[in-house]
């Protein structure tokens, strides 16, 4: 894609965001009309003034004439007035939608894209680059194009008035041309490294500020500073080098902007003591030289922010690029209850790195019973329960839901089937209260108390001065690891769905909190159809069925008792626990 390819699919692109205000722009187009005409008018009163009002001695004509600048200023001020405030509203409007569509888009990718993506680069591209792009939408553009119409206007005019002089103006115009082109290549490749390493500095934060418990525990704070300063040096001298390729733009179009000014009075000058032209047209000339002059030159400034745009426009099109591949089918079915059974059927499965990581899986959990999976680490236990959710797709085989593969049915009504309680918690920075209630907004209070007391939390909630309402801190930094637990599983009291999943949700208590906790899982699991991963194999002995997995395959399966008895991997599991 070349240059103006780019520059054209932006237009494009912006003209797409800007289709329900098409209204307001036609408006702002006939605003900047009105102002290119009061603006064209007022160096014509001076004229009128120096030439006949002043050798006339004419009073009367001088008073009117000042009067008719008065109306002409007033209007101007007007009408610029209202169309700063109708670009200001339309640029607001269309980053605002803008930004919602793309935050959209993020949320509905792939799991995987995650995985990949940098969370500090992901922010730049809908904070600044979305900003970026608002800029070339804002009122500072729009007097961009006032200047130009006023350009058109004062050209045509001159070009009537006086054909040489005109030319000899336009002489220049190449010039200013030249430099644009130079600079706005230099500038465009100096703001991509601007941004990037922008990007840099944010996933530095991004990655620091979230992990800080263990730079404090590693006393890492030096190695951490002095990474930051380097990208952040390597960000300045990024900026700078872009800045000097500015600062150097403004002066050198200055320069061909005086030798316009020197060819008008060199010119007109001559013509003057020849008798062709009037003080009054000199004076007037001068006066649409700097108005031929400010487009160019407001024309020059605006180069460096179309170029930024565009770096921003290729970020956010880069980002819209990438398609979501685990979606609904074109016409899928509603899982309205899980009546029978969840099938793995043959499955295999590998990360995008192509290494397989499950290899033949078939199993069967039967509605209502309670499956366990065990197995060393990194046997593939968690990928089993991320592939029932679709957080990926098989690579083969097929995973079935009553008979229907899960494809078929909507990621919706899949993942609202599906309660996971893992580990790792997930807190939102809020109250208890909110983060039991998320993703179940609406519940009754007393849904609310039963999910409370049934997660044994009620006692730590009533401990607390504001209850419900206290703030946990980010990721519920201000509770304990059981208490995180325990709002996670209210929280899946109140989602209330069919099929749970516990990996290794008691793992990281300590005995006496895990009996606590135990206690709660236990009537979640009650009644429902359930997957638990455990490493503690005293919290599975009552499943239904326990599936042994060893490097992605299944090894062994049967009931405590069964495999007790067989004296195979889960014996050797089992007594190295216990013995
Ligand atoms: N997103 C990923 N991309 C690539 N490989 C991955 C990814 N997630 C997990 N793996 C790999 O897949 C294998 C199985 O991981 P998985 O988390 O399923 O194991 P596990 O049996 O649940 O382990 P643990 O008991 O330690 O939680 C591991 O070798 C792991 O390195």
């Amino acid at each position: 894609m070349n240059k103006n390819d780019n520059i054209l699919d932006m237009l494009h692109f912006l003209g797409h965001s800007l289709k329900n205000e098409k209204k307001k722009l036609f408006i702002s187009f006939i605003l900047l009309l009105g102002i290119s005409f009061f603006e064209f008018n007022i160096p014509q009163i001076t004229q009128k003034i120096i030439d006949h009002a002043i050798p006339e001695k004419s009073m009367s004509l001088i008073f009117t004439q000042v009067m008719l600048l008065l109306v002409c200023a007033s209007f101007l001020s007007a009408l610029t007035y209202l169309s700063t405030m109708m670009m200001s509203r339309l640029s607001q409007n269309m980053i605002t939608q803008l930004r919602n569509d793309l935050y959209q888009h993020l949320l509905g990718l792939d799991f995987s894209f995650f995985e990949n993506a940098k969370t500090g680069d992901l922010m730049t591209r809908l904070t600044s680059d979305v900003k970026t792009l608002q800029d070339l939408i804002s009122p500072q553009s729009l007097k961009l194009v006032s200047n130009l119409f006023t350009f058109i206007f004062i050209y045509g005019f001159m070009l009537f008035q006086d054909v040489t002089l005109t030319l000899l103006i336009t002489l220049t115009f190449p010039l200013l041309y030249l430099l644009n082109l130079f600079f706005s290549k230099h500038i465009k490749q100096a703001f991509r490294k601007v941004r990037s390493s922008t990007s840099e500095i944010n996933n530095h934060l991004q990655n620091s500020l979230t992990s800080i418990l263990l730079i404090k525990t590693f006393v890492n704070e030096k190695n951490e500073s002095q990474t930051f300063e380097e990208l952040n040096n390597k960000n300045k001298a990024n900026y700078i080098e872009a800045m000097s390729y500015q600062t150097i733009f403004a002066p050198s179009i200055d320069l061909v902007n005086y030798l316009g000014m020197a060819i008008v009075l060199l010119y007109s000058g001559f013509s003057i003591t020849q008798g062709r032209q009037t003080i009054g047209e000199l004076v007037a000339y001068l006066a649409y030289l700097k108005m031929l002059q400010t487009p160019i030159r407001s024309f020059t400034q605006m180069v460096s922010r179309f170029q930024q745009a565009v770096v921003s426009y290729n970020r956010i099109v880069e980002l819209y690029e990438v398609q979501p591949t685990v979606i609904d089918r074109k016409v899928p079915l509603h899982l309205s209850e899980i009546k029978e059974s969840i099938v793995f059927d043959h499955v295999n499965f590998s990360y995008s790195n192509g290494q397989p990581i499950l290899k033949d899986i078939s199993f069967e959990i039967e509605q209502g019973k309670m499956t366990a999976l065990v197995g060393v680490s990194g046997s593939g236990k968690t990928t089993i329960t991320k592939l029932l959710e679709r957080l990926y797709d098989v690579t083969s085989g097929q995973i079935l839901i009553d008979h229907h593969p899960i494809e078929d049915y909507t990621l919706t009504s899949l993942r609202q089937h599906i309660s996971l309680v893992t580990q790792d918690i997930e807190l939102i920075d809020g109250t208890i209260l909110e983060n039991i209630l998320y993703g179940s907004e609406g519940k009754t209070e007393s849904e609310i108390e039963n999910a409370v007391h049934a997660a044994k939390l009620a006692d730590f909630v009533n401990s607390l001065p504001d209850n419900l309402q206290t703030e946990v801190g980010e990721r519920g930094i201000k509770l304990s690891g059981g208490q995180k637990q325990r709002i996670a599983i209210a929280r899946t009291f109140l989602k209330n769905a069919p099929l749970l999943i516990l990996d290794e949700a008691t793992a990281s208590l300590d005995n006496e909190s895990e009996r606590y906790i135990q206690a709660s899982l236990d009537s979640l699991l009650s009644h429902r159809t359930s997957l638990v991963i455990a490493h503690r194999l005293s919290t599975i002995q009552k499943s239904d069925q326990i599936i042994v997995m060893e490097d992605g395959r299944i090894v062994e399966t049967g009931t405590h008792t069964e495999l007790l008895n067989k004296s195979g991997k889960y014996r050797a599991l089992y007594d190295a626990q216990f013995k």
